[in-house]
């Protein structure tokens, strides 16, 4: 960070290689990392919000796209160089931060980041996991729409034909966090794990963000004025220290598809035990219905 804070805007001399960018300026390397970091979920748990707010950090690079190197084999296979050629440029002392959602629950996951690096520090953001569930329907729904397709209601997913819940409906399997933490776990101590609570994120965005910032080892440079509440959009959005502001987009907050009350219930009772395992696993427990 010194090394950021002492770097002027100086002349810069890019040269790309084969893979990798490497720009030199007068005083510093800027080069794209492997990322220290990485925001491995939960899928609709505010993993972007998260992202763009580390951003404001100066120390925090981040890579703007969703890059899916440990879960999806075509990019796994293409290598770390590969993986590195996504990530953005930064200065040395800088920490690089991807989020890809989908890694949380990828079973071949956790392996494959030990294997890159050990030390890796992981961020994962949570939210009620019913609500994520309705979320991550939302959203397919949503998709399928776009291309002109018809999807089912979501209670056909959710309910067998007796009413009882089905617990082999994808979008409630990656709302069983303990299942996919105690994976992480066999791999990586619990220290190297954040667990941010995407729900007070939503409410109050600066306290999680201190907390995550001390985390990552990082100097207290996100303050309160970086964020105002945007009442149109019903969120905070980012005063950046450069200036102008920035929400997320509009696929961030929709209005959620409906749920019966009655099909809820049993989501909020079947969700009972697996949220408690998970409560044991992190240590703290959640407000969650
Ligand atoms: N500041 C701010 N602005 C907008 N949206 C915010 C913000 N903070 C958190 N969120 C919540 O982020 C939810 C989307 O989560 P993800 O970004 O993880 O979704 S995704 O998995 O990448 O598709 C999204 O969920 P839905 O409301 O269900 O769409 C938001 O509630």
């Amino acid at each position: 960070l010194r090394e950021l804070r002492s770097i002027p805007p100086a002349t810069t001399i890019t040269t790309a290689t084969a893979s990798n960018t490497t720009e030199t300026t007068a005083n510093a390397t800027v080069m794209q990392r492997l990322p220290g970091a990485i925001i491995i979920g939960v899928r609709k748990g505010g993993t972007r919000a998260l992202l763009e707010m580390l951003s404001l950090h100066p120390g925090v690079a981040v890579a703007k796209a969703e890059v899916h190197f440990f879960n999806l084999e075509e990019h796994y296979h293409r290598g770390l160089g590969w993986y590195r050629a996504q990530m953005p440029l930064s200065l040395p002392g800088q920490l690089t931060v991807e989020k890809t959602p989908g890694y949380f629950a990828a079973p071949q996951a956790p392996g494959r980041v030990r294997a890159m690096d050990r030390g890796v520090r992981l961020l994962l953001i949570v939210r009620d996991p019913a609500e994520r569930l309705v979320s991550d329907y939302t959203q397919v729904l949503h998709n399928r729409r776009q291309r002109g397709k018809l999807y089912r209601p979501l209670e056909d997913l959710l309910l067998r034909a007796d009413g009882s819940i089905d617990a082999g409906y994808k979008a409630l399997q990656r709302s069983l966090y303990y299942q996919h933490l105690g994976r992480w776990l066999e791999r990586f101590p619990r220290a190297q794990i954040h667990v941010v609570d995407g729900d007070a994120l939503v409410q109050e965005p600066f306290p999680e963000l201190q907390r995550a910032e001390r985390f990552l080892g990082l100097p207290p440079r996100i303050a309160p004025s970086n964020f105002y509440f945007n009442s149109t959009k019903g969120f905070y959005c980012l005063l950046p220290h450069a200036g102008g502001d920035r929400c997320l987009d509009e696929s961030k907050g929709r209005p959620h598809a409906p749920l019966r009350a009655g099909a809820r219930r049993k989501l909020c009772r079947f969700l009972r035990e697996p949220n408690q395992r998970f409560f044991q696993m992190v240590g703290r427990t959640f407000a969650w219905c």
